[in-house]
C-alpha cells in the first residue's frame, strides 16, 4: 500500500479497514531506513497510527498540522511526498530530521526545540480567524514531556481564552528522551486507559474541551475521535496514549536507548555490539564522571539538567547522589533560575544544558545570575557544530551571546584534561558565574582521568612558539589547529607558526595577548562558533583598544544557518576544518 502513496490524497483513497496494514508497512519502512541511516526512532514509531489518522481525517496541507519538536515526524514526511528521499534523512544535502518549511508545504512550522507547537498553531488559528476563514483546522501534536514546559503552558493559557479552531493532541507516552518527570507527569499517569474519572481536569480548567484518553494505536478509535473533533468549536485537547517505540520489541522495552539508537539490525532489532577498541571518552562522560568524583569530596556540589540526563551524562551524578542531582524536565529557564537560587545558599551548582537549548534561558542568565553575580557553573554541552541534528541544534551562538554579558566568565577547554581541571577549579568556589563549553562526541585522550590542577581564570597558554603567524584557538578547535600545523614540514614554515590556546574569551589574557601582538605580524583566530561577536571578535576588540595594527584573520562559522551533515563535513563547509586552517596559514605565510 505504501508504494502507492505519495501524498495524503493517495492515502485517503483507502478504506479505514486498510489502514492497520498501512501502519505496519510505514513502521517497517521507518525501521529499515533508520537502522542504516540512523536518526530518531522511538518517537516516530509511536505515532504511526496517529500520523495516518491525522492525514486521513484532515485535509492537509490546507488544514495546518504542527509537530512539536518534530523528531516524531518521520511518518509524516514519508506520507507527504518525501518517501523516495527519506533515505537521505539528516545527511548532507538530504532532508532534515525535523519539519522544515522550505522542504514541504506540509511542514507548516519548523521545529526542533520543544514546546513551540501550541503557540505556532494558535498563531495560525488566529490568523485564519482574522481572515474570516472558518473551515480550517489547526492542529498541534505535542508530547507529554514537551507539554510540561513553560512555553507550552503559556500557549494553553492564551488559547483557552480564544474561540479559535485549535486542536491540541497530547501524545502521552509517559517518557521524553529519559523518563518524564514532574507533577504534571504524575497527574497524566492517573488518567489511565480505563478512563479513571477526573474531577479536576487541568485542561478543562484552562477552558479546553478535553477528550480522552484514547488508545493511540487503535486506528478505528482515532479516526472516529478526530472526525468528531472536526465539528467541535473552540480550543480542544485530545489525550492520546501511545507507546514509544511501538512495533519494535527492543525499542518498546528500552525506550531511552532507542530514542535515537544509531545503527541497528533491522531484522532482529538488536543494537550493533559495541566495538572493543579503546576510544577517547565522550566529553559529556568526562563531565559526568568528573562531577561525581568531585561531589564525593565536596558536599556542596549540586547537578541540574533540563530533561537531558542521559545526553549530558548527569545520570552518573543522579545514580551516585540522587538527592543532589535534579532533572527538572524541559524547563531551561527554570533550570537556570533554580540553579541561581541554590547558589545563593552557598551551594556549588553545575547546571548542564545543551548550548542550543540554553538560548531559551537568556534573560535568566542575565537577570537572575550575572546581574547578581551569582556563581552558577554552566556546563554547555553540545557546543559547536553537532552534525546531523542540523540548524536547530548547533551550539554555535553561545560564545557571542554570552561574551557580552557582564560578570560572566566564558571558557572552553581544549581537551578532556582541561575540562576536568576547569570543573575542579569551578567547584573550589568562584566569585562570578562561569560558562564552560565543550562539544558533542569524543575527545582525543585515552589517559584522561588524572589528578586535578587548578586553572588560573583568564589565563591562556602557549602551545607552540613561532615568530610570524600566531594561531589563537578557543576550545577543542585546538585539535584542528594542531593537525593543520603538523602538515607543515619545511623548517622555516614550522618556525614561523605559533599556537595559543586562549582558554578564556572572557576575561581575555591581556598579558599573553600583548606578548602575541608584539611578536607576530599576523594573527589567525579559530573558533567553532559564529564569527559575528564571537571569540575572534574579542581579539579584534582587544587589538582596537590597544591600537595594534597587526593583521587579524577570523576563522569561525559564517553568518548563515548551517544545515545538517556530519560534523566533519560541516566544519569543512564552515571553513574551520584542519584543512581550511592549513590553507589559511599557508596563505598568510
Ligand atoms: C527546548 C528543548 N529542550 C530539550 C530538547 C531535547 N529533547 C528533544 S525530544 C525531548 C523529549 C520530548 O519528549 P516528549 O515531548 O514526551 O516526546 P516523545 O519523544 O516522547 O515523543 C527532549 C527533551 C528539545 N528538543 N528542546
Ligand atoms: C530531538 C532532540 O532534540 C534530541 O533528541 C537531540 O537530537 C539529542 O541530541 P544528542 O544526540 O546530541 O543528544
Ligand atoms: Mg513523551
Amino acid at each position: 500500500m505504501l508504494d502507492t502513496i505519495t501524498f495524503p490524497k493517495d492515502l485517503r483513497k483507502f478504506s479505514p479497514q486498510d489502514l492497520p496494514q498501512l501502519a505496519q508497512e510505514l513502521r517497517d519502512f521507518i525501521i529499515n531506513i533508520v537502522a542504516v541511516k540512523e536518526g530518531h526512532l522511538g518517537a516516530s514509531l509511536g505515532v504511526v497510527e496517529l500520523t495516518i489518522a491525522l492525514h486521513y481525517v484532515f485535509n492537509t496541507p490546507e488544514d495546518l498540522l504542527v509537530w512539536d519538536v518534530g523528531h516524531q515526524a518521520y511518518g509524516h514526511k514519508i506520507l507527504t511526498g518525501r518517501k523516495e528521499i527519506f533515505h537521505t534523512n539528516r545527511q548532507l544535502n538530504g532532508i532534515s530530521g525535523f519539519p522544515k518549511r522550505t522542504e514541504s508545504n506540509f511542514d507548516t512550522f519548523g521545529t526542533g526545540h520543544s514546546s513551540t507547537a501550541i503557540s505556532a498553531a494558535l498563531g495560525m488559528a488566529i490568523a485564519s480567524k482574522l481572515a474570516g476563514i472558518t473551515n480550517k483546522q489547526h492542529i498541534a501534536v505535542v508530547g507529554d514531556a514537551s507539554i510540561a514546559s513553560g512555553m507550552a503552558f503559556e500557549a494553553l493559557n492564551h488559547a483557552g481564552m480564544t474561540a479559535t479552531n485549535l486542536l491540541v493532541i497530547l501524545n502521552d507516552n509517559a517518557i521524553g528522551i529519559d523518563p518524564s518527570v514532574g507533577a504534571l507527569k504524575e497527574y497524566l499517569s492517573k488518567v489511565t486507559l480505563d478512563g479513571a474519572p477526573e474531577t479536576d481536569n487541568i485542561f478543562e480548567a484552562l477552558n479546553f474541551n478535553y477528550s480522552g484518553p484514547v488508545d493511540g494505536h487503535d486506528l478505528e478509535i482515532l479516526l472516529s475521535e478526530l472526525e468528531r473533533l472536526k465539528n467541535v468549536s473552540g480550543p480542544k485537547l485530545l489525550h492520546v496514549i501511545t507507546t514509544k517505540g511501538k512495533g519494535l520489541r527492543q525499542a518498546e522495552e528500552n525506550q531511552v536507548a532507542y530514542h535515537a539508537p544509531g545503527k541497528f539490525n533491522a531484522l532482529t532489532g538488536d543494537l550493533h555490539p559495541k566495538s572493543k577498541e579503546v576510544l577517547p571518552p565522550k566529553f559529556q562522560d568526562v563531565f559526568g564522571k568528573t562531577l561525581v568524583e568531585l561531589a564525593r569530596k565536596n558536599k556542596n556540589i549540586i547537578g541540574i539538567t533540563p530533561a537531558m540526563p542521559s545526553g549530558s551524562s548527569l545520570t552518573y551524578m543522579m545514580d551516585a547522589f540522587p538527592e543532589r542531582a535534579f532533572d527538572v524536565g524541559i524547563a531551561e529557564q527554570h533550570a537556570v533560575t533554580f540553579a541561581a537560587g541554590l547558589a545563593t545558599q552557598g551551594l556549588h551548582v553545575f547546571c548542564t544544558i545543551y548550548s542550543t537549548f540554553l538560548q531559551r534561558a537568556y534573560d535568566q542568565i542575565i537577570h537572575d545570575v550575572c546581574l547578581q553575580k551569582i556563581p552558577v557553573i554552566f556546563c554547555l554541552d553540545r557546543a559547536g557544530l553537532v552534525g546531523e541534528d542540523g540548524a536547530t541544534h548547533h551550539g554555535i551562538f553561545d560564545i557571542a551571546y554570552l561574551r557580552c554579558i557582564p560578570n560572566l566568565i566564558v571558557c572552553a577547554p581544549r581537551n578532556e584534561v582541561e575540562l576536568r581541571n576547569i570543573l575542579y577549579t569551578a567547584q573550589k568556589g568562584l566569585e562570578l558565574p562561569i560558562a564552560i563549553r565543550y562539544p558533542r562526541g569524543r575527545g582525543t585522550l585515552i589517559d584522561w582521568q588524572q589528578g586535578f590542577t587548578e586553572i588560573e581564570i583568564g589565563k591562556g597558554i602557549e602551545l607552540k612558539k613561532g615568530n610570524k603567524v600566531a594561531v589563537l584557538s578557543f576550545g577543542t578547535m585546538a585539535t584542528n589547529v594542531v593537525t593543520a600545523i603538523e602538515r607543515f614540514t619545511e623548517t622555516s614554515e614550522k618556525l614561523a607558526i605559533g599556537h595559543y590556546d586562549m582558554r578564556f574569551t572572557k576575561p581575555l589574557d591581556e598579558v599573553l595577548l600583548t606578548q602575541i601582538f608584539n611578536t607576530y605580524s599576523e594573527i589567525i583566530t579559530v573558533e567553532d562558533g559564529v564569527k559575528a561577536g564571537g571569540f575572534g571578535s574579542s581579539i579584534l576588540e582587544f587589538a582596537s583598544e590597544k591600537k595594534y595594527q597587526n593583521k587579524v584573520i577570523l576563522m569561525g562559522i559564517p553568518d548563515t544557518f548551517i544545515e545538517h551533515g556530519t560534523t566533519d563535513e560541516l566544519q569543512e563547509m564552515s571553513g574551520i576544518s584542519s584543512e581550511n586552517i592549513y590553507f589559511q596559514i599557508k596563505n598568510v605565510l
